[in-house]
Formats: C-alpha cells, structure tokens, sequence
C-alpha cells in the first residue's frame, strides 16, 4: 500500500535577492568594467516566506489566504519543488500535480501533439504515461486536427484547451491550485470545472491559494493566512476567514 500524501515544511525561508534596475543597466556594468570599479551595489533582498512551518495529511484540503504580494504562489512554488528554500526544509511524500504556472514548457514551434509531450514532462509526468494519454488529451481539447499544426496558429482559448488538458490529465495526490481555472468558451468551460471538480475529490491533499471566498468556504476545511511572508493563523477555514476579513482593507 501507498503511505498517505503528507507535506511537511520546517522554518522554511524563501528570500530573493533583487538587484535595483540602476545596478542592472547595461550601462552601469559597462562604466564598472572601463573603469574596474568594483561594484558595491548591494542586492535589495525580498522576503516572500519567513520561517514557514506547515503539516498537512491526507484529506487536508488547506486555502492559502493573504493580501497581494503575501507569498501564496512562493509557498505553492515552494510546494511544487520549483522554489528552493534558501532556508529550512520541505518534505513532500505523494506526487504533485501544479495546475498552476500552467503555460510553461510550451513552444511556439511545436505541435499541438508535440507540446502535449513537452507539457507533460515540465509537470513531471513519464513519457511512457503521457504517450499512453495522448489520445485521452487530444480528444479532451476537441482541437481535432489543429493539433498537428504549431502552437503559434493557436487562438487563446485554443490554447487555454490544451493547456488545460495535459495538465489535467496525469495523476497527483497533491493538487496545488492558484485560484480556480476557468477556461476557454461557455461549453468547455463547464467541461473543464466538471474535471476539475472530480481532481479535486480524487485528490489525497488539496492545496488552493485564492482571493475567493466562496470557493474557498465550499472547498476547503483548514486555512493558513500569511502577512508578508510569515504564517499569522492557521486553522478551521471559518475561524481564519473571519480574521482575516476582520483584519483586511477593503
Ligand atoms: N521572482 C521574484 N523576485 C523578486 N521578488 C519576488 C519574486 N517572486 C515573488 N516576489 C515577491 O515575493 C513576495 C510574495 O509574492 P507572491 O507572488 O508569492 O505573493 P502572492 O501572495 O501570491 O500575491 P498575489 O495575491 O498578488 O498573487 C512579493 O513581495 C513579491 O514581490
């Protein structure tokens, strides 16, 4: 038997070090490099998460709350491996599914079918696994066709479709989710949330990083919510809701 989905975060830190746009420019390098001046431009450094600590067990379904700018995408990043911390640790037992940063690993140039294949290794999927969906995939998109022309002769909702499809198609325990997904034009739309929905019940943990507070009352039993980075309250989604639209500005 499989051990249940769990993620574990100890003091986990997530820092970036921002150069300011002066220090960057070309030609401030340059008079640094004609003159061998030494720079002594001292990054800015943002703190997007500080010392993080978070348990969350199977049949967890966790909404992460907090204003713009709080650090809900670094810590579902954090989550998806696609951040490191610069400090602390993360443990993640289950595999993930990030529907989330969802456009990456496309190419302008490729096939629709091409694509699918790239897509589904970004999201850390076998290509055993994705050459055994790929009919799945392409009938899920209704692209029929098209899909054997490049990317770039895609319209949006085309490329929502397909976008939506690979990354909806491979299995996880752990959906991390960056508000709701709504897609494409009224039918596929419906299509779309009915998949999604059904991912979500599947799911062993679901985590859900959203403004929405609808969603997250009907999806979600614990909430943590985050000011600059640090975790201020975690627990029952009603009591943390009620906090934090307590506290918030309108
Ligand atoms: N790549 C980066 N480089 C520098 N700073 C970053 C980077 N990514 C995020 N930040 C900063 O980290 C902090 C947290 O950002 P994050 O995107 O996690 O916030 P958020 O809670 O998801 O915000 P929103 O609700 O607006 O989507 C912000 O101050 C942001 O400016």
């Amino acid at each position: 038997m499989t051990p249940a989905a769990h993620i574990a975060l100890r003091n986990v830190s997530v820092r970036f070090p921002v150069l300011s746009f002066r220090d960057r420019s070309l030609r401030s390098r340059f008079v640094n490099a004609m003159t061998l001046r030494r720079t002594t431009a001292t990054p800015h450094i943002v703190s997007a998460l500080n010392d993080v600590n978070l348990d969350i067990r199977a049949g967890d379904r966790v909404a992460i709350i907090g204003a713009n700018g709080a650090g809900k995408t670094t810590l579902l990043r954090v989550l998806a491996g696609i951040y490191h911390p610069t400090s602390g640790s993360v443990d993640v037992l289950g595999r993930c599914l990030p529907l989330f940063d969802l456009s990456a690993g496309f190419d302008e140039e490729a096939t629709g079918y091409e694509n699918i294949m790239r897509r589904g290794l970004v999201i850390g999927a076998r290509r055993s696994e994705i050459d055994a969906k790929r009919g799945e995939i392409a009938a899920f998109t209704e692209l029929g066709d098209r899909l054997d022309l490049p990317r770039r002769t895609y319209s949006s909702g085309m490329m929502l479709r397909l976008i939506f499809a690979v990354a909806t198609a491979v299995e996880g325990e752990i959906v991390l989710l960056d508000e709701w997904i709504g897609v494409g034009d009224q039918q596929f739309r419906k299509k779309a949330r009915q998949r999604l929905d059904e991912i979500v019940v599947r799911a062993g943990i679901l985590v859900l990083a959203s403004h929405d507070i609808e969603l997250i009352k009907s999806t979600c039993n614990r909430a943590i919510l985050l000011e600059e980075g640090w975790i201020v309250a975690a627990g029952a989604t009603d009591e943390i809701l009620g906090q934090y639209l307590g506290g918030a500005k309108a």
